[in-house]
């Protein structure tokens, strides 16, 4: 099978004052470094649209096959040795679409209950029942077989009324939380860590608690919300950590930068593509989702952009549908699929398809509800959104 992949590659700093000098120096390190991929540089950009990148030149390239085996090659020494060329940036959708499509399973008779994903959700208190709730079902609704919640006991029976799909644990504010969700732990995918959670300082102190046993057990998950406030508060808990997928919308992305970069960063709706790539760097390559008007996010290595669909509409709980599909295609992207073929690494593949599905959700609820729309409707289309972009 043969995959084009368009993508920018971002050059700055000296020696790359005029386009010609630059795309003649990139296309020779490439080609010579890897010989056997054939690399074509059209003409070069000063902007990409879905992002601000214009800090520096953008040059549009395209590759043909053997696209992973040149992300795996973009090592510290490749980037140094490409001098100013360190950051890649693919806006290629159909790539990008075709490979999520590819990690996702089909529905057979051979699969037995559970295998299409078993995903917790950890959050929800007295005062947000509805932030847990909208993750675990969107979960389902995107195809995993069971969603469970552990939440703060006042939480329970709240969120038990919303739905009989859900299974729900009133365990997150016991004495004995830590080893009581931990038994449930094995038979899990993934995690959404933080909607709804609160920020009370005892069930902070038990995610963290969490957080260090759900690495110790190699587990996927997702952090968003309160579980970002207590990354601002202890970023080492999970630097470094490959399994992990930090979703922080701007007013998040900005603490997160004060916290780790030692940096201001005014909370904006579009994000600086370089801004997350330097986030995600500075917490050892961790992946990172700036959710705004253009979606954001980076690996370190590699750059992402979604800005398809979408609406103006800015009712709370988008970003819970988010996380908790994200779950979900997090366990498929990393589980399923023939990853050698993949335009991106797993990670960001299912963070790609989160945002275009949460986006369709949106685009399509608005064209139904207008100012009216909210996340319930959005989650009411999540089967119409997802087979549009990724089939039955
Ligand atoms: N139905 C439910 O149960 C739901 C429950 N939820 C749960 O609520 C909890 C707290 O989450 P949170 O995001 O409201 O709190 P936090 O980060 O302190 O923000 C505080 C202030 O920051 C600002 N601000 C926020 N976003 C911004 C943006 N994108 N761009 C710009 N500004 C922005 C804004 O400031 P303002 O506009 O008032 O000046 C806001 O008031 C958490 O557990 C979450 O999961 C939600 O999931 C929704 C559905
Ligand atoms: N300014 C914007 N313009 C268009 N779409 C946006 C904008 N900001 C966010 N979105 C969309 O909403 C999604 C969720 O982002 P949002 O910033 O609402 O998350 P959040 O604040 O964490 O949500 P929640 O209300 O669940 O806590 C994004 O992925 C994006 O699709």
């Amino acid at each position: 099978m043969r995959f084009v992949h368009d993508f920018f590659l971002k050059g700055r700093g000296k020696g790359y004052t005029d386009n010609t000098t630059a795309t003649a120096v990139i296309k020779e390190t490439i080609v010579l470094r890897f010989q056997r991929i054939r690399v074509t540089l059209s003409k070069g950009y000063h902007r990409c649209d879905s992002s601000r990148l214009n800090q520096s030149t953008v040059f549009r390239c395209t590759l043909l096959d053997k696209f992973p085996l040149f992300l795996k090659s973009l090592s510290t020494q490749f980037q140094s040795s490409c001098r100013g060329l360190h950051h890649l940036i693919s806006t290629n959708d159909e790539a990008l679409l075709a490979s999520c499509r590819a990690f996702i399973p089909s529905l057979t008779n051979a699969l037995h209950k559970g295998q299409a994903g078993r995903i917790g959700v950890l959050g929800g208190s007295e005062e947000y029942t509805g932030a847990p709730y909208f993750a675990a079902i969107s979960a389902l609704k995107v195809g995993a077989d069971i969603a469970h919640v552990f939440c703060a006991k006042p939480a329970a029976a709240v969120i038990k009324t919303y739905s009989p799909e859900l299974i729900v644990h009133p365990l997150l504010d016991t004495d004995n939380a830590v080893d009581a969700i931990m038994e449930w732990v094995p038979r899990m995918h993934s995690f959404v860590i933080g909607p709804g959670l609160g920020r009370d300082p005892k069930i902070l102190n038990t995610v963290g608690h969490l957080i260090e046993r759900l690495k110790e057990a190699d587990r996927l998950f997702v952090l968003d919300a309160d579980a970002l406030f207590l990354i601002t508060e202890k970023p080492e808990l999970i630097k470094g950590y490959p399994k992990v997928i930090l979703t922080p919308n701007s007013v998040e992305f900005a603490r997160l930068c004060t916290a780790v970069l030692g940096e201001e960063v005014k909370p904006a709706p579009s994000a600086s593509a370089e801004k997350v790539r330097e986030l995600a760097i500075a917490f050892g390559h961790v992946t990172i989702l700036h959710k705004g008007a253009t979606d954001v996010a980076s690996n370190g290595r590699l750059t992402v952009c979604c800005a398809g669909g979408g609406s103006n509409r800015r009712c709370g709980g988008q970003g819970d549908l988010l996380a908790g599909s994200l779950a979900v295609l997090f366990h498929w992207a990393t589980g399923f699929g023939d990853r050698a073929a993949a335009a991106a690494p797993p990670e960001l593949l299912a963070v790609y398809a989160a945002c275009r599905l949460t986006r369709e959700c949106a685009r399509l609820a608005y064209s139904q509800h207008g100012r009216s729309t909210t996340t319930t409707d959005m989650v009411r289309l999540i089967h119409q959104a997802f087979s549009f972009l990724f089939g039955p």
